[in-house]
This record gives C-alpha cells, sequence and structure tokens, in this order.
C-alpha cells in the first residue's frame, strides 16, 4: 500500500479516502486550494496524516510563492481540531527562511519520521494492553480509523492490533462504523480486512451491548489532540465508549504521537470541537434520511476526561498524567 500521504513532482500525494472501500486510487494536490479541500473532505485525515500534510501544504506554499504564511494558515485552519495539523503547518514554517527546497525537505523527514514514532507508540500499547487483559488471544474494539490511513503508514491504536496479530495474540477486533462518515466500516474494516484480521463491523451503538456481553477485551482508540491533564478529544462517539468501558471495567487504551499533546491547553474544556455540516447525518449519498433541513448537533468530536482513560501511550511509553 502506498503511504497514505507522500510527495512527488512538486505535488502532495494521498491515498484518496473519500473512494475507499470501493476503489482505491491516489490523488496529486498541486495546490493549497487542493489540499485544503481534500482535509476538509477528510479525503486526507486523521492526526498523524494530517501532520504530515500540513508540513506539505507549506512546501506548496513555499514553492508557488506569494504570501506562503497565509497560504499555510490557510491549511493550519482547514480543521481545527487535530492539533497535529497546525503542529505539521508550524514545524515547516520554521524552515520557511532557508527556502522552499529546506522546507520539503522538513516534510519528508516527517514522513518517515511518522512511521517510526507510530510503529514505536502502538508497540509500547501493545505491551500496556497485554499487561491490562488476562484473556488470549485478544478481542478487541476499533472507534473510527486509526491505521496505516489514519497515519503515514502503520498506525496508531489499529497499528496495536498489527504488532499483536504477528505474535498470535488477536482472536477478533468489533469495528464500530463510526457515524456519520463510517471511518470504522469504510476504513479501518478495508485494513483489516486487507490484513486477514478477523473483524465484525457494528453500529456505533451496540458497542456497550457487546461490552456487557463480555465481548471486548479492551478498546483501542486515537486521538486529535490530549490536553495538559490527560483529557483526550477524539471522533465523536468516544467519550460514550469511555464510559461504557469503564462501567464494564474493559480497559481503555488511547494511542498517540506524543506531537498530539497540547500543553498549552490545561484540560479538555480548552479543546476547540469541530462542528460539521447537518448533511453528514441527515443524508447518505444524497439521499434524505432526515426531514427535508432538519436541523442537527455534528460535533466531529468529543473530549474524554482522563479518569475514564486506562493509559494514554506515545512513542515515549504511557504518558504521565
Ligand atoms: C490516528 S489519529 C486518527 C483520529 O482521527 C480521526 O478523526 P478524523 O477521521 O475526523 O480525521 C479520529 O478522531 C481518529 O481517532
Amino acid at each position: 500500500m502506498d503511504r497514505t500521504v507522500d510527495w512527488a513532482d512538486g505535488a502532495v500525494v494521498i491515498i484518496d479516502q473519500v473512494a475507499l472501500p470501493g476503489r482505491y486510487r491516489t490523488c496529486r494536490l498541486r495546490t493549497v486550494d487542493e489540499l485544503v479541500d481534500a482535509i476538509r473532505r477528510l479525503a486526507v485525515r486523521g492526526a498523524p496524516a494530517l501532520g504530515a500534510a500540513g508540513a506539505l501544504g507549506v512546501a506548496l506554499a513555499a514553492f508557488a510563492g506569494g504570501d506562503v504564511r497565509a497560504e499555510a494558515e490557510r491549511v493550519a485552519a482547514a480543521r481545527p481540531t487535530a492539533v497535529n495539523l497546525r503542529w505539521g503547518v508550524t514545524q515547516a514554517l520554521g524552515r520557511l527562511d532557508a527556502g522552499p527546497e529546506a522546507v520539503l525537505a522538513l516534510g519528508q523527514a516527517m514522513l518517515d519520521e511518522d512511521e517510526r514514532i507510530c510503529r514505536t507508540a502502538s508497540g509500547h500499547a501493545a505491551e500496556v494492553v497485554l499487561r491490562s487483559c488476562a484473556r488470549r488471544p485478544l478481542r478487541l474494539l476499533s472507534h473510527c480509523n486509526t491505521g496505516h490511513l489514519a497515519a503515514v503508514a502503520w498506525g496508531t491504536a489499529l497499528g496495536v492490533v498489527w504488532h499483536l496479530r504477528e505474535r498470535g495474540l488477536v482472536e477478533s477486533v468489533l469495528v464500530n462504523e463510526t457515524r456519520p462518515l463510517l471511518q470504522g466500516s469504510r476504513l479501518t474494516a478495508w485494513e483489516l480486512a486487507m490484513a486477514g484480521v478477523p473483524y465484525r463491523v457494528q453500529a456505533d451503538g451496540a458497542a456497550a451491548f457487546a461490552m456487557a456481553r463480555g465481548l471486548v477485551d479492551c478498546v483501542l482508540v486515537g486521538a486529535d489532540r490530549i490536553a495538559a491533564n490527560g483529557d483526550v478529544a477524539n471522533k465523536i462517539g468516544t467519550y460514550g465508549l469511555a464510559l461504557a468501558a469503564a462501567h464494564h471495567r474493559v480497559p481503555f487504551v488511547v494511542v498517540a504521537p506524543e506531537s498530539t499533546v497540547d500543553e498549552s491547553i490545561a484540560t479538555g474544556a480548552g479543546i476547540v470541537i469541530e462542528e460539521r455540516s447537518a448533511t453528514e447525518l441527515t443524508e447518505l449519498h444524497g439521499r434524505p434520511v432526515a426531514p427535508a433541513g432538519a436541523p442537527a448537533f455534528n460535533p466531529a468530536f468529543d473530549v474524554t476526561p482522563a479518569e475514564l482513560i486506562t493509559a494514554v501511550v506515545t512513542e515515549h511509553g504511557v504518558l504521565a498524567r
């Protein structure tokens, strides 16, 4: 599989995640406009992937000339919750004075570094999962998509599955479909199927019942922004999963690069939550699934308090709180 985000011939090259699972294709984004549109449509998504896309977006702007900082801000602001997007832009802007090639070199180094960071963080998290769960092999629950497609390669929470599968320690994965954009059923299921890992897709609303039925040994999720106190912003539905996991004493493990920790925000209350279009809820493939013009509450993320989280694991190990 290609890298989820890459650079070739003056363009940012992405796997088009909107086309999956029906069609695997890559897109070449040659301008900041095209990159911003791809980010907003979630053609490229996932905190680590957005970090790399942000950095390479600055390279696009630097080679194009003009007001690079203004163009960089457009990239950083394309989605407000995932700190890695702005983090990647900021890292790249730090090289701007050295010229476009230096900005690109930083972005390409970030591509190389991303897989190492994800493999390391998910490796640490796999050990935390094994220490937290007695049963073997493990039955895991995944929310949203945190695999190869959410990073440049490998992934974060789903990267735990890749590590444990190599050791024969995964029985199956319950995949929350993850309404409304279905990153679970469209992307995580696709990755697990490609890897030959046993899985079942479920409605998000089935997760608590699966835990009540004793079908879940551990919940694995990613993160888009982690506050200084360990509160975690992640895909909408994560908070409810954590409440159910706490009630059923199921370990709840968050996996993310250290760059997802935002020390400037004291608690989750300070995290800006992206709200998206009502039509993501009221339409499905352009067909109405609600009354015409139905108003909607469509936050793309929620905040899980640190006290509901068994461990937040990064490439440096378990995050101290
Ligand atoms: C490995 S970070 C993935 C993270 O990003 C997802 O959000 P989105 O699909 O909107 O980019 C979700 O919160 C995942 O946990």
